[in-house]
């Protein structure tokens, strides 16, 4: 096996790169049609098999989990998670033989392992189904030509995916059919239904590759999504105590403080989320993040290079081979930092005290997700891609740490997605040193307060930057196919409620 994306010539390579077609609504007239009446088998049922299985249902198609035998037999979470919520559940041998289609939704680095198993098993002219492409473009793996290969992914960790369907809306999702094994030409036809099925096209969907896929969402988990959200978290914490903020005010800012800062981005973009700052603070906050920019930008640079030449992948599958001795000894290390082991106080923080106290915070959401918009770009991924897999997914990272630290969110990601995570954090800690030593109480922890006025001319040049930034226009384009995004019960809205119950 061989880097797939590595073996084609160049021209190949950037068209799957910059493969992307938003899909009108009308596209979706047909719903689940193409799935209706098919023995749908998901393989694993984790974070995606789970989430996805329990949306397909509930639209209306026929869902069965193939789990390892070990697995029912020692009656583990894949096996409660299933059966607690009345799937039927049985071996490889019992399900797959009959299934027309296959969805593995096993992690990246059982891939391997699990086609081998059960691709020999599989009916001629099935249907097998990713959520990330890493096993098809990273691993180059080949799939019997009597099947087809389609993607459909949610951009989004797995319980979001079923939280957002359960409000009537969805998440973006990327679909792909892999063109070297399209044998009957019904792949997008069906990947087109499945996404239907989870709720996606409520959100949006692309007509993507499984390259555009894999080489945008490595980056954006890496870098934005989890990676920075982590380092944002320690480093502010850790500063706030070390200037005498009470621990556990420090820790309920950060921890609800993304969740509520990134639910003003997600409906309004980043224009939006920098008008709930006093014009002073949003000054500042433009400022911070125009610095923070210009720190990260090369470390946001190398993690797209290194995704896009497949170093990365190559290094996170030598840990594979040798135990997750890495992943493991840094997904010990995060559970022991302070900010992870604070209690948080009891006192209720408004939802404005978080952009009032947390100026800092949304200095780090707006230089992360432009960072990863414009560097994703770059690199040949198209706009909306960019936008979903930076912008849009934030917040819905953001409600996992809220309801456990980042000890939730790693749990909840992909493996491949933890493993990158930490690699950013681990190299953008250092860089941001410097820039740590200037910070102080008025940026995060407690409320900015500049006594001189706002000059004019200044903000007016600010918001101007602010509005005119590419991932701006796109925002609002796609946001206004988005008719039925839902306002979600932000931890702060639910804590009010109970204060006044
Ligand atoms: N996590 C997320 O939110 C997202 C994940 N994805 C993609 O979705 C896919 C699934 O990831 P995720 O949901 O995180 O995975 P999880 O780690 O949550 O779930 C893995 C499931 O697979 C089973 N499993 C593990 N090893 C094997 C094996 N060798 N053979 C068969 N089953 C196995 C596990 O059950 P048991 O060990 O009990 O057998 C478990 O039920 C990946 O491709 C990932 O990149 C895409 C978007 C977001
Ligand atoms: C949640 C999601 O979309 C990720 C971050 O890509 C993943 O978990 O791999
Ligand atoms: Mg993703
Ligand atoms: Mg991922």
């Amino acid at each position: 096996m061989s880097n797939y994306f590595n073996t084609l010539p160049l021209r190949e390579q950037l068209e799957q790169l910059g493969k992307c077609r938003f899909m009108d609504a009308s596209e979706f007239e047909d719903g689940v049609d193409a799935l209706k009446g098919k023995k749908i088998v998901i393989v694993g049922c984790g974070a995606q098999g789970l989430n996805q299985g329990l949306n397909m249902r509930d639209s209306g198609l026929d869902i069965s989990y193939a789990l390892r035998q070990v697995a029912i037999d020692q009656k583990r979470d894949s096996f409660k998670n299933a059966t607690s919520n009345d799937f039927n559940v049985g071996t490889y041998d019992e399900l797959i033989p009959t299934a027309d289609v296959v969805l593995n939704l096993t992690p990246d680095k059982q891939h391997t392992n699990v086609v081998k198993a059960v691709m020999p098993l599989m009916k001629k002219g099935a249907t097998l189904s990713y959520s990330h492409g890493f096993n098809i473009v990273e691993e180059g793996t080949k799939i019997r030509e009597d099947i087809t290969v389609i993607m459909v992914a949610p951009k989004c960790p797995g319980t979001e995916v079923r939280e957002e369907y359960k409000r009537g809306f969805g998440v973006p999702t990327l679909t792909a059919v892999h063109p070297e094994n399209d044998p009957e030409g019904k792949g997008w036809a069906q990947a087109k239904a499945y996404a239907a099925a989870t709720g996606g096209h409520r959100a949006g969907v692309l007509e993507s590759s499984f390259i555009a896929e894999v080489k945008s969402d490595l980056m954006g988990e890496q870098t934005i999504l989890c990676g920075l959200l982590q380092t944002g978290a320690i480093l502010s914490f850790d500063k706030m105590v070390e200037e005498g903020i009470e621990p556990g005010y420090a820790a309920k800012l950060i921890q609800f403080g993304w969740e509520t800062i990134t639910e003003a981005l997600k409906h309004g973009g980043i224009t939006n989320m920098m008008d709930r700052l006093s014009n002073p603070a949003k000054i500042k906050a433009f400022e911070l993040s125009e610095e923070l920019k210009d720190i990260m930008r090369p470390l946001f640079e190398k993690h797209m290079d290194d995704i896009i030449s497949g170093h990365f992948s190559k290094t996170m599958m030598e840990d594979w081979a040798n135990d997750d001795v890495n992943l493991l000894k840094w997904r010990a290390a995060t559970g022991e930092t302070a900010f992870e082991k604070t209690p948080l106080t009891s006192d209720h923080i408004t939802e404005q005290e978080y952009f009032d106290h947390g100026v800092l915070l949304v200095a780090f959401v707006k230089s992360g997700v432009e960072l990863a918009f414009e560097t994703m770009v770059s690199a040949g991924i198209i706009e909306d891609s960019a936008y979903y897999e930076s912008l849009h997914e934030l917040p819905l990272i953001a409600n996992t740490i809220a309801r456990k630290k980042l000890f939730e969110m790693n749990r909840v990601i992909s493996d491949t997605a933890e493993y990158g995570c930490y690699l950013f954090d681990h190299a953008c800690k250092p860089l941001l040193t410097d820039f740590m030593k200037t910070v102080n109480t008025d940026i995060i922890g407690k409320p900015f307060s500049k006594t001189t006025g706002v000059d004019n001319i200044e903000l007016i040049a600010v918001n101007d930057a602010i509005r005119n930034h590419p991932i701006e226009t796109v925002g609002q384009r796609l946001r206004a196919a988005m008719t039925a995004m839902k306002v979600i019960k932000t931890e702060e809205v639910k804590e009010a409620d109970s204060v006044l119950a």
